[in-house]
């Protein structure tokens, strides 16, 4: 193209000059952020086969009505399917390409939910049935728990399941219209099969909600089986976005299907219509909830990491005043306050990365216990998972959308990933629980804990947590000591549930540098990261630390000034650091967060592929336009 300069060349790395100051071992640090060696191979090889693959562009969504949407995910679905089982991926091949096919669609609901609450709720003879069948995709399922009437409040379902002890089955109804199930994902269009929540009455007695395997549609035709009225609940948020999701309606109208069908390992129902509760809580049965709500928390640091990757490349490409003698203008990444927005959600990625790899741990070992009847830790288990799912999503949302605002005005445009990024995410913080909701059972646990343990909620924290500890406490004695209803005081106690899991995060982020971490400087960038993340909170929410004491004002300035020292060490590391998610171009979706960092020409050529620019002439000019121009006003057809 005439009068592109060297500046704008293809094939240049745009960025060299900034990867040539990191001050650590990069591969290294991949290997951390992936989390072994073995992971990283797999995330590598997996993400560059689905680059590499035209069935798996994604770029020409935004161009596409909703029925062509939905069908493109279909196909892609579709498509993914069939190169796992012609290439033989194993399971955790399988789940990455879907990860890295990065669509919502039926086949997460499926994998993440479907299968799992079978897995967790079902017997030993109802996994050996259906479970075959869900991996071979002979069956596809949702997870058909919330209702138009209810969501949050599970206990409040009107969804009925009654047995009928003369034909040995369950009949399952909708007896209201705010019963009909409403949001699964999957169900709309193309679910077979679903976990269905509902009320169990037996011999006219309720126990409460269980799940029910419900086959939804004939396996030869795709037509809804008798008694069952489903479909999609129309569009949502955003353009593209969750539309490629099916999320769906249902209605049950006198549905039988067979005892064997109610997911029996919490509860039974005998044939003769005796019920069961095995001694293990009630609650197991939310245990679908608790394994998503720890993958949502690995998620989120995917999430945040995507955006904070755009954004870093971009502040280092993009240049912004400070010329001198007609010299370069100054990289926007150099300025004091776009570090200060930055960083922190640098070091946040990289934290909520950790403090997902332990939740995994800690759900393994919950489900563990689970198997040997030992629920000692299911309440810190439920607690943890709750509150990090509501602190992590929160933050991962506002921090996308803070990216966004980093990228000035070329964030707005689809082509910088980041509008469809936010309208992808943001439901996070409402599915799998409200997060508000959420925070209200961590405030419980919470209350609970100091009413048995007195003032010292754990003195299982790392010393450099001692401000942190003391805050949650702070906090919570605050509100405790006051005679006032749980009701009355939420707020509050919503404010101490997120400084306790602040808390835990912090201090799985030290606990993780405690450990053997490889790498030339890869220790030393995390330990700059982890207090970026430590301090930017206590800076942020100083106003708790200083009440508690356990800070004074000095401490606090301190601190800032702190901050500023380690964003200054962190910004040479900063494309380093971003680079070590190894995303490539086809996931990051995004011309400002492109490798290279040859935004301009890429964006100006994105332009001209809009359909709008397919002729120089609008197409209503001649109707519309040419009347004003002309003065001619006419009345416009409709
Ligand atoms: C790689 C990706 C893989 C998978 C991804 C797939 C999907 C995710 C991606 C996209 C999203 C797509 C789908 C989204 C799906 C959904 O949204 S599914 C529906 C989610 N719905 C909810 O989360 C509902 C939230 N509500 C609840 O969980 C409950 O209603 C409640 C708020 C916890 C209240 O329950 P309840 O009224 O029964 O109990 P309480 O009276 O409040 O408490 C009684 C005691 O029980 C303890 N408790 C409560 N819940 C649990 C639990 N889950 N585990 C253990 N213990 C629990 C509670 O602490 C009380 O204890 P006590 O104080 O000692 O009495
Ligand atoms: C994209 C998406 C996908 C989904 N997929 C599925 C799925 O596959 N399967 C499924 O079963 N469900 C699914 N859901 C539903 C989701 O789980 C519910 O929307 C969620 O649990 C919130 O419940 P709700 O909608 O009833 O909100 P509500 O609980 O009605 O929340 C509304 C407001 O009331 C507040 N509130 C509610 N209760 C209290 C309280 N006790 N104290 C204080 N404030 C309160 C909340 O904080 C919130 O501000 C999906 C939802 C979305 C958005």
């Amino acid at each position: 193209m005439e009068g592109v300069g060297e500046e704008e060349m293809e094939g240049v790395d745009h960025l060299a000059h900034e990867r040539n100051k990191s001050e650590f071992d990069v591969d290294a640090m991949k290997i951390v952020w992936a989390g072994s060696p073995h992971a990283f191979d797999v995330s590598d090889r997996i993400s560059k086969l689905v680059a590499s693959d035209p069935g798996f562009r994604k770029d020409n969504r935004s161009t596409l009505s909703r029925k062509e949407l939905f069908k493109n995910t279909l196909r892609k679905a579709a498509y993914a399917w069939k190169t796992i089982v012609d290439l033989r991926l194993s399971e955790e091949e399988a789940a990455k390409l879907r990860f890295y096919v990065d669509e919502p669609a039926f086949t997460d609901l499926h994998w993440g939910m479907f299968i799992p609450a079978i897995k967790g709720q079902g017997t030993e003879e109802q996994q050996q049935k259906w479970l075959p069948l869900a991996y071979k995709m002979q069956i596809i399922g949702c997870y058909a728990q919330t209702e138009l009437g209810h969501g949050s409040n599970v206990q409040g379902l009107e969804t009925t399941a009654t047995f009928d002890s003369q034909t040995d089955e369950f009949i399952i109804h909708s007896p209201t219209l705010t019963s009909s199930k409403w949001w699964p994902g999957g169900l709309g269009k193309v679910a077979t099969h679903a976990i269905a929540y509902a009320r169990l009455i037996v011999g006219g007695r309720e126990h409460g909600v269980h799940g029910f395997i419900v086959q939804l549609r004939s396996l030869e035709d795709h037509s809804p089986l008798l008694g069952i009225t489903v479909g999609d609940i129309g569009m949502k948020f955003g353009n593209g976005a969750y539309n490629t999701m099916d999320n769906g309606v249902l209605q049950f109208d006198h549905v039988r299907i067979p005892r064997n069908q109610m997911l029996m390992r919490v509860s039974q129902v005998t044939c003769e219509g005796k019920y069961k509760q095995s001694d293990v809580p009630r609650q197991l049965v939310y245990g679908t909830m608790v394994y998503v709500r720890q993958t949502i928390v690995a998620d989120a640091s995917c999430a945040l990491s995507r955006a904070v990757c755009i954004a870093t490349r971009y502040s280092a490409v993009r240049r912004q005043f400070g010329s001198q003698n007609g010299g370069p203008e100054t990289q926007v990444i150099d300025y004091k306050t776009q570090q200060s927005r930055l960083f922190p959600l640098l070091a946040s990625a990289y934290a909520f990365r950790f403090i997902g790899e332990w939740l995994k741990w800690l759900y393994a070992d919950v489900t563990q216990r689970l198997q040997a009847n030992d629920f000692s830790t299911l309440p810190e288990a439920h607690a943890c998972t709750a509150g990090l799912k509501s602190l992590t999503t929160t933050a991962t949302a506002d921090g996308i959308e803070e990216c966004r605002k980093l990228c000035g005005g070329h964030g707005y445009l689809c082509s910088s990933g980041l509008p469809e990024l936010f309208a992808v995410y943001v439901p996070a913080c409402t599915y799998e629980g409200d997060n508000t909701v959420l925070l209200l059972q961590v405030a419980r646990f919470l209350m609970k804990t100091v009413s048995q343990l007195g003032s010292r909620l754990s003195s299982k924290k790392p010393v450099g947590t001692i401000a942190y500890m003391t805050r949650v406490e702070h906090l919570m004695q605050c509100r405790c000591g006051v005679q006032r209803g749980f009701a009355e005081l939420s707020a509050d106690l919503v404010e101490a549930a997120v400084a306790h899991c602040q808390l835990i995060v912090v201090s799985k982020f030290i606990e993780k540098l405690q450990q053997e971490i490889p790498g030339k400087g890869v220790k030393q960038q995390l330990e700059v990261l982890c207090n970026i993340y430590a301090l930017f909170l206590l800076h942020k929410h100083q106003g708790d630390f200083l009440s508690t004491g356990c800070i004074t004002p000095k401490h606090a300035a301190l601190a800032n000034d702190e901050l500023r020292s380690l964003y200054s060490q962190v910004r040479p590391n900063a494309i380093a650091l971003v680079d070590a998610f190894n995303y490539t171009d086809h996931y990051l979706g995004s011309i400002l967060g492109c490798y290279d960092g040859n935004v301009y020409p890429k964006l100006y050529e994105a332009a001209w592929k809009d359909p709008l620019n397919e002729s120089v002439v609008p197409d209503g000019y001649h109707l519309y336009i040419r009347p004003l121009l002309k003065q001619e006003i006419r009345t416009a057809r409709l």
